[in-house]
């Protein structure tokens, strides 16, 4: 056979064009999470259901959102996402769906959901490209503006929008947006994605989202009433500017360095400019678009080197805090023992970012196997990609066992470990947008998170051995006294005595310690010296206490935990006994408050 003949440059010539972005996705779809039909439908879903709820966050509403999954012909399934964001207006429509590359987020430094722009047309692509179907989209700006109804999909060869229909429509929604995207797949990915929503409704508390699924319907409702607070965008920060950017801003902008600098970057102020002014070695009069490539490096190097404040993050970041976390964990699952942690903000290449984690433990929790872990990044769940995340990495990193958890690489046993890394630019390992990269800074704050829960979980954990080694050996003696009892009646020759005030000293005893299932709990005040106080006695406990007896006692949400109040007077030296009884397994924290003279006292519970 004849070697083939090698290629000249004219021919090679003949053959090189530039390739749009669409059609770079369209043969390479599984760097957008589309690699296969299963994971088709998460991605589209996740990316609609995300921007949903940006939407939404923007508009400063509480998100009501339905999610459709209908299977149509054969093997092709319809997704119907609706919001009742602000809409989208007509003119950005196309846009929006059918150009890849195309958003509000991608130039704002502020903490949101999506990022790049690319999400919801690569969903458009995979559509067109699956099923040859273009995608529907009904969108409406509010009571005064009319809704209108596209037909759209994408040019690949160009990346523009082609509009198939455009026509005014009626809709009884005031605001928000549907959209209808049909494409090859399956549901086989059922489970996932029923999870992928469980999960955002946890992370997302304050939003409802309505799900019908091949004929079921279910209901995420919400935890909270309160919309989240949008996060505001920021300036960049001096200390995370490259050069090329700088180039580029600089390029744009005719004031002199020193008001450039104030105006262009956060946190930078008359000082800190006239300081990187004078380390770059320039003139403060030279316009920042006159600077040439040696000025721009100086000024780049020397934004690099002058101390700045860390970033603005609580005006660009939304953490979820620890009460919602718990809140919206407890709406999901039942634990033992449930912790959260949000960390102070911290700030990796100029980025800033917080770190949430909680630590679940006990309940209806799988006792077998590892742990259960929740990764989230701005508040969406990451769904593939465990092992390639830095936060799976972190996880095993911790040495569990110190908190007296199994660990076989990740912990194991009835564990859940939730992540949440929120920054203005997630670091993602890749487009696909399904795992954090290692980065050191980012690392640290999340082993830091990890550990202090760690330590809680290990404090109730010994909290609970201990009592449950009392009771064994209370309910080991009360076994043989009645023996003991009998033998030493024979021995001194008097007649067996009654036993059971004894039996009921020792078993009150052991209840003091614990709040047992439908047990009655004794505490005793004790060893108070000082002045009478007027104690507001507050029974915190992780379960319902439900009757007392005496004195009355009700029930009161604190947080999420419950807790029985009730007011006595206890004066120095006084030996108070309170009874009162319940149901379920954990902890009891009882602290007296006197609220006018603003005292604290731990009450001794044995
Ligand atoms: N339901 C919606 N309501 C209002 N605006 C929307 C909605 N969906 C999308 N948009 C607008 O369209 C833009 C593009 O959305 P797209 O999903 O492609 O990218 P993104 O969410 O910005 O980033 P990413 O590619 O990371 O998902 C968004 O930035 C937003 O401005």
């Amino acid at each position: 056979m004849a070697s083939p003949k090698p290629a000249h440059a004219d021919d090679l010539a003949k053959q090189q064009r530039s390739i749009s972005v669409a059609e770079f996705f369209e043969k390479n779809k599984h760097l957008l999470g589309f690699d296969s039909p299963t994971r088709g439908i998460v991605t589209t879903v996740k990316e609609a259901i995300d921007n949903a709820l940006d939407a939404c966050e923007e508009a400063g509403v509480l998100p009501d959102i339905y999610l459709g999954i209908f299977q149509m012909e054969g093997d092709i399934f319809k997704v119907v996402v609706e919001d009742n964001g602000p809409g989208i207006v007509p003119e950005n429509i196309p846009y929006v769906f059918g150009k890849l590359l195309y958003g509000s987020r991608f130039h704002q430094i502020r903490q949101s959901r999506g990022q790049q722009g690319i999400g919801i047309s690569a969903a458009v692509l995979y559509a067109q490209l699956t099923s040859g179907r273009p995608t529907l989209v009904i969108s409406r700006c509010g009571s005064d503006r009319p809704a209108f109804r596209f037909l759209v999909q994408i040019k690949t060869e160009t990346n523009e929008p082609e509009i198939l229909k455009r026509e005014e429509t009626t809709w009884d929604r005031v605001h928000g947006t549907r959209i209808e995207i049909e494409f090859k797949s399956s549901l086989t990915a059922r489970k996932r994605l029923i999870e992928y929503l469980r999960y955002t409704s946890v992370v997302n508390p304050h939003a409802r989202i309505r799900v019908e699924i091949d004929g079921e319907a279910i209901l995420f409702d919400r935890a909270s009433d309160e919309p989240i607070i949008p996060p505001q965008a920021i300036l960049p920060h001096p200390h995370g500017v490259e050069l090329g950017e700088l180039k580029r801003i600089a390029a744009g902008s005719k004031e002199p360095l020193e008001p450039f600098l104030i105006n262009s970057f956060s946190r930078v102020g008359q000082k800190t400019a006239h300081e990187i002014i004078q380390l770059a070695g320039l003139k403060e009069t030279t316009k920042a678009n006159k600077l040439d490539a040696d000025g721009l490096a100086r000024l780049q190097s020397a934004m690099q080197q002058v101390k700045v404040p860390p970033p603005p993050a609580n005006q660009c970041l939304s953490p979820i805090g620890e009460v919602l976390i718990r809140q919206g964990l407890e709406k999901e699952f039942q634990f033992d023992f449930c912790s959260a942690r949000t960390r102070p903000a911290s700030v990796y290449h100029g980025h800033p970012f917080i770190v949430e984690a909680a630590l679940g433990y006990g309940g209806k929790l799988d006792a077998e196997g590892n742990a259960r872990i929740m990764r989230f990044a701005n508040r969406v769940p990451l769904m593939y990609q465990q092992g390639a995340c830095a936060i799976t990495g972190c996880i095993s990193a911790v040495n569990w066992r110190t908190y007296n958890i199994s660990q076989s690489g990740l912990p194991t046993g009835p564990v859940l470990i939730l992540v949440h890394v929120a920054s203005t630019n997630v670091p993602f390992t890749s487009e696909s947008k399904d795992a954090i990269a290692s980065i050191p800074e980012i690392e640290r704050e999340i082993t830091l998170a990890l550990q202090e829960l760690g330590r809680d979980l290990k404090t109730f954990l010994s909290r609970r051995d201990k009592s449950r080694l009392s009771e064994e050996r209370a309910r080991a003696i009360c076994a043989i006294i009645p023996e003991i009892a009998t033998k030493v009646a024979e021995t001194i020759e008097k007649p067996v005595p009654d036993i059971t005030p004894i039996e009921g000293q020792i078993m009150r005893r052991l209840v003091t310690k614990k709040w047992t299932d439908n047990g009655t709990v004794n505490v005793s005040i004790q060893n108070y010296t000082s002045h009478a106080l007027d104690l507001t006695l507050y029974l915190i406990t992780p379960d319902d206490v439900s009757t007392a007896d005496p004195p009355a006692v009700f029930v009161e949400e604190m947080g999420t935990d419950k807790s029985a109040v009730w007011q006595m007077r206890l004066a120095g030296g006084e030996n108070w006994q309170l009874r009162y009884t319940g149901t379920g397994n954990g902890m009891i924290d009882i602290r007296g408050v006197d609220e006018k003279k603003k005292v604290v006292v731990d009450l001794d519970r044995s």
